[in-house]
């Protein structure tokens, strides 16, 4: 263990679940959420089960906050040396890594149980994939040994939509893998504008995200072309494969040019630090809009909606 400390501080129940709950890195878990709740209500074209909502949004957390958890114990060196990861449970001393480590495998076993019990084994499977992707082609090969780290290693973050949808049909099927695409083709903006804001941190401990190895220029270029992918990638859903429509279509098109317009500003000005943190907010802002944006296109009442004034328009 590098650089870390183990003091036995006497705390209340209270800071020990506030640690564990710390580990699970929880405020990245709501937006894996809503990608996986925007694939079942498409998949269910707007009449989702709530239980089966419930339980895939609650297998979901816990396969996500069990590889956030494994990823804590395994980068707890680096995650001591950087600013911004110095104060998490495990480098400040608050949790043992073996106690880390039962914690993870606790939450995985209740997440697959759940799929297994209540989804199906497609879905137990595919979060369990999910870890296992995160941790050991992410975290263990590619996040201290390629500049392409995130953009392999975020197919991990891919995979809840796929969780989704097959949550729903048992099977998975091309808007499944389109979402798995979109959000795929989105990692390398969220992130990149977050690396360009943090690049000191992150070449202090010689981890090689892109803006360390090849400078501002060349990632904010690499950051156009992912944005330039994506919003074009995001008119799918419309045509060819028909499950969204008019209205996910205006929201999708409204984002998209913000999207892309920050982009353009990034790539004229690449060491302007606030339009990158600008670029790194939107980016989340853009996938919780455009998921929200699926939902509502599907929902049976905005089909009802579009009839009536389709109709309304014509008589
Ligand atoms: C390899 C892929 C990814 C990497 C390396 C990455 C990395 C990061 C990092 C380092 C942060 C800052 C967290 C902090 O300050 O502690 C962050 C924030 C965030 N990420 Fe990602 N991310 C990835 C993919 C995703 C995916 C797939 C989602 C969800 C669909 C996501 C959602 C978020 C959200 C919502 C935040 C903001 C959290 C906050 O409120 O501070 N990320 N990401
Ligand atoms: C289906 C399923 C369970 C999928 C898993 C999805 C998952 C956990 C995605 C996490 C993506 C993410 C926020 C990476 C942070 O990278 P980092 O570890 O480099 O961040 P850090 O620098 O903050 O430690």
């Amino acid at each position: 263990m590098i650089g870390t400390s183990y003091s036995p501080r006497h705390e209340n129940v209270l800071d020990v679940l506030k640690s564990y709950y710390q580990l699970t890195k929880p405020r990245i878990i709501p937006l894996l959420l809503i990608t996986t709740a925007a694939a079942m209500w498409m998949a269910s074209e707007g009449q989702v089960d709530p239980f089966l909502l419930f339980i895939t949004l609650l297998g979901g957390t816990l396969a996500a906050a069990s590889a956030q958890t494994l990823n804590c114990i395994y980068d707890q060196d680096i995650d001591y040396e950087m600013v911004r990861t110095r104060k998490r449970p495990i480098p400040s001393g608050r949790v043992q890594p073996r106690h880390a480590f039962i914690f993870a495998i606790a939450l995985g076993v209740l997440s697959f149980t759940l799929f297994a019990l209540f989804v199906n084994l497609l879905s137990g499977f595919l979060a369990l994939s999910g870890i296992a992707f995160y941790m050991v082609i992410y975290t263990h090969f590619l996040k201290r040994h390629s500049t392409q780290n995130i953009v392999i290693g975020g197919a991990a973050g891919s995979i809840p939509p796929l969780v989704g949808w097959t949550a729903v049909t048992g099977e998975l099927a091309w808007p499944a893998w389109l979402l798995f695409a979109l959000i795929f083709l989105w990692t390398p903006p969220h992130f990149w504008a977050l690396a360009l804001m943090i690049r000191d941190d992150y070449a202090q401990v010689n981890i090689p995200m892109l803006p360390v190895i090849v400078g501002e220029e060349k990632t904010v270029q690499q950051i156009g072309l992912y944005t330039l992918l994506v919003v074009p990638c995001s008119f799918l859903l419309i045509y060819p494969l028909g499950v969204s429509g008019v209205v996910y279509g205006t929201i999708a098109a409204l984002l998209g040019v913000i999207f892309l317009r920050k982009a353009w500003q990034l790539y004229q000005a690449p060491t302007d630090k606030e339009l990158a943190k600008s670029m790194f907010k939107y980016s989340i802002l853009y996938m919780m809009l455009l998921c929200t944006g699926m939902v509502v296109d599907s929902l049976p009442v905005t089909h009802q909606a579009i009839a009536f004034l389709t109709h309304t328009g014509l008589s």
